[in-house]
Order: structure tokens, then sequence, then C-alpha cells
């Protein structure tokens, strides 16, 4: 089943200077259960591709597909709903709510969805190391602590779709490694799929597959 399909996504942005193309008839599908990796050079497009895949942005053309729903024929409202039932977003700013003890931020996306389930948030809070930091606050935890906090957020709504922009890019590279491990690990168990942005070939060489955006298009990664 497909997790996420694009077809044909065109894209530009008026700017200062002029129009800029972005995404030229980008097409793109992803399995459930499946990482992909999405290179590409500073400006390629890539967070671009990632926000229309999550509905925070639209596309000029092309339709967009999560699961079998069409994000193109839904409304904001629509898309806000999926986003929040089917859809798990990690940024590289861990973006944890600062009043909210690290329990209290891991439950709740999960509350949001309608999926509250402490037993879940539990024990995913122990795979992911933070077991004994559940009544911290996000100021109190390293960085590496505290982008375990923004997966297991995401991960504990039980998300089809994990999307994913440079979420270790914040990380030292034995703490991104680690990090970016539990998070093929726990969403390939979860049968989510995942779309990683990165910059980091080594680490797009970790996912099930790579794209590389060049010139408003994908290739295979170089
Ligand atoms: N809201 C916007 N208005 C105008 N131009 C934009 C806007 N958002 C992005 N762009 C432009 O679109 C292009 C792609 O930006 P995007 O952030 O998707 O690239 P990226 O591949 O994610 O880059 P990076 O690796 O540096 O994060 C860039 O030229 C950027 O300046």
């Amino acid at each position: 089943m497909k997790a996420l399909t694009l077809y044909d996504i065109t894209k530009s942005f008026e700017t200062a200077e002029g129009r800029v193309e972005v995404l030229n008839a980008v097409s793109l599908g992803l399995e459930a259960g499946q990482s992909l990796a999405l290179t590409g050079e500073s400006g390629s497009g890539k967070s671009t591709l990632l926000h229309i895949a999550a509905g925070l942005e639209q596309p000029d053309a092309g339709r967009i597909f999560v699961g079998p729903e069409d994000l193109t024929a839904m409304g904001d409202a629509g898309r806000a709903r999926l986003r929040r039932g089917q859809v798990g977003l990690i940024f590289q700013q861990f973006n944890l709510i600062p009043s909210l003890s690290v329990a209290a931020n891991l439950g709740f996306q999960a509350r949001l969805a309608g999926k509250a389930d402490d037993g879940f948030v539990t024990d995913l809070a122990q795979r992911l190391g933070l077991g004994g930091l559940m009544q911290r606050y996000p100021e109190q935890l390293s960085g590496g602590q505290q982008q375990r906090v923004a997966i297991g957020r995401c991960l504990a709504a039980r998300p089809a779709l994990v999307l994913a922009d440079e979420p270790t890019g914040n990380l030292d590279e034995a703490t991104g490694d680690q990090v970016l491990d539990l998070m093929l690990q726990l969403t390939a168990e979860a049968g989510a799929a995942l779309l990683l942005v990165t910059h980091s070939p080594r680490l797009a060489a970790r996912c099930d597959a790579r794209a590389h955006l060049r010139a408003g298009q994908l290739a295979e990664a170089p």
C-alpha cells in the first residue's frame, strides 16, 4: 500500500528577484513501511517538497495522496485533520512545548489525534532511552534527548507517514546516527513510511531508497 504518492508536483515562488521555479513535475511514491532519503543541494527544494507532502504548502500543479486520501481535493480544515491523524512531522528544531514535561510532550500529539495510550507512550519512552526523564522539562535536556522526545511525540500518535526535515541536523554525528537508527527502527516496526530530508549521503545510505533533487526534478542519488 502506498503511504504517499506525489504526481507531477510543480511549484514556483515569486521573489523580489523574479520567479523561482523550484519543483518541475516531480513524482514520487512511498510504500508503507519504507524509508526514502531525499537529498539535494541547498535551495534545491527539499523542504518545499516535504511541506507540500504535509499539506502545509500548496503546489501550483500536481496531486498529493496520503494513503488513499487526495490532499489536493481538500480544504485547509481537511488537510489539518489528515495531518493530525496520519502525518508525523519532525524538524531540525525540536519544537517541544517548553511548559510541558517530557511525559506531557510525548503524549501531546497522540491526544490531539484522539489516540492517547499511556502504556504505548511509556513503552516508546523506554525504547527512546527517556524512561528516567519523564518529569523533566525540555530546557533540562540535551539536544539529542530533545530530539528523541520530538520523535517519540510524533510516533506516539501512530502516523502512517513520517516526514522528517534534517531531524539530526542539530546533533553531533554519533548522536545523530543513534537518533536516526531509532527512527528507522521504530517507523519500520510501526509500518509507517518515512521521508527523510538530509544533506548527509551517510545518513541517506541507511534508508531503503534514495532520491536526489536537482534542477527541479528527481534523479538517482549521486
Ligand atoms: N516562501 C518562499 N518564498 C520565496 N522563495 C522561497 C520560499 N520558500 C522557499 N523559497 C525558495 O525556494 C527554493 C527551495 O527552497 P527549499 O527551502 O525548499 O530548499 P532546500 O533544498 O530545503 O534547502 P536547504 O537544504 O538549504 O534547507 C530556494 O531557492 C528558496 O529560496
